[in-house]
């Protein structure tokens, strides 16, 4: 397995962001479709998939449960639930959501579930860019992306004095 790369870099997403990436997203995705509905990777896909259904007026909505980090420390990735019964068979015609693909691990354990589903994302690292059918934002494999379910907003220091290291 690849030594994991440490987190250098913070690239904060505001809601409002969010939303328009996740708007940008559905743009790239309607003339890909028709679209049987979505599945969307929790937690963190929950959210862009509730603006992208919204957007391509897609109501057939299924989840698949799977967990790999304790904030940014990967672990063993865990399936909690797979898709209901057999409804989207191998996935043709369904899209699948999530806000971002990292070392690809979560993408491969959900293509392999539905391989003939179109895998799109939001934000894409590097090393999970290949997995991924569509997205909109790539940063380097050394950014901790904070989406804003996971953030609040506190004092910040100045820029000078953490270029001191104060
Ligand atoms: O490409 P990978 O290295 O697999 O990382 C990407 C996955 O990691 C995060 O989920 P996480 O397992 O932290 O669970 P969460 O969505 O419930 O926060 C993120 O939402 C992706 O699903
Ligand atoms: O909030 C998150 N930001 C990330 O950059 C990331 N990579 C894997 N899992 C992640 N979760
Ligand atoms: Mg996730």
């Amino acid at each position: 397995m690849p030594e994991a790369v440490p987190f250098n870099k913070h690239f904060p997403v505001s809601w409002e962001e969010l939303h328009r990436n996740a708007k940008a997203l559905a743009w790239r995705l309607i003339d890909k479709g028709p679209w049987k509905g979505i599945i969307a990777i929790t937690r963190g896909g929950l959210v862009p998939a509730a603006i992208i259904a919204r957007e391509l007026e897609l109501r057939l909505i299924d989840t698949v449960c799977v967990s790999s980090y304790d904030h940014q420390n990967q672990r063993e990735a865990m399936v909690l639930k797979g898709v209901e019964g057999a409804n989207a068979g191998e996935g043709e015609g369904w899209l699948i959501i999530d806000d971002l693909v990292d070392t690809g691990k979560t993408a491969v354990i959900v293509r392999r579930m539905l391989p003939k589903a179109h895998f799109a994302t939001v934000y894409a690292k590097p090393a999970g860019r290949p997995l991924v059918d569509t997205f909109i934002t790539e940063v380097s494999q050394d950014t901790w992306i904070h989406f804003p379910w996971d953030i609040e907003l506190q004092f910040s220091q100045p820029i000078a004095k953490r270029h001191r290291g104060d």
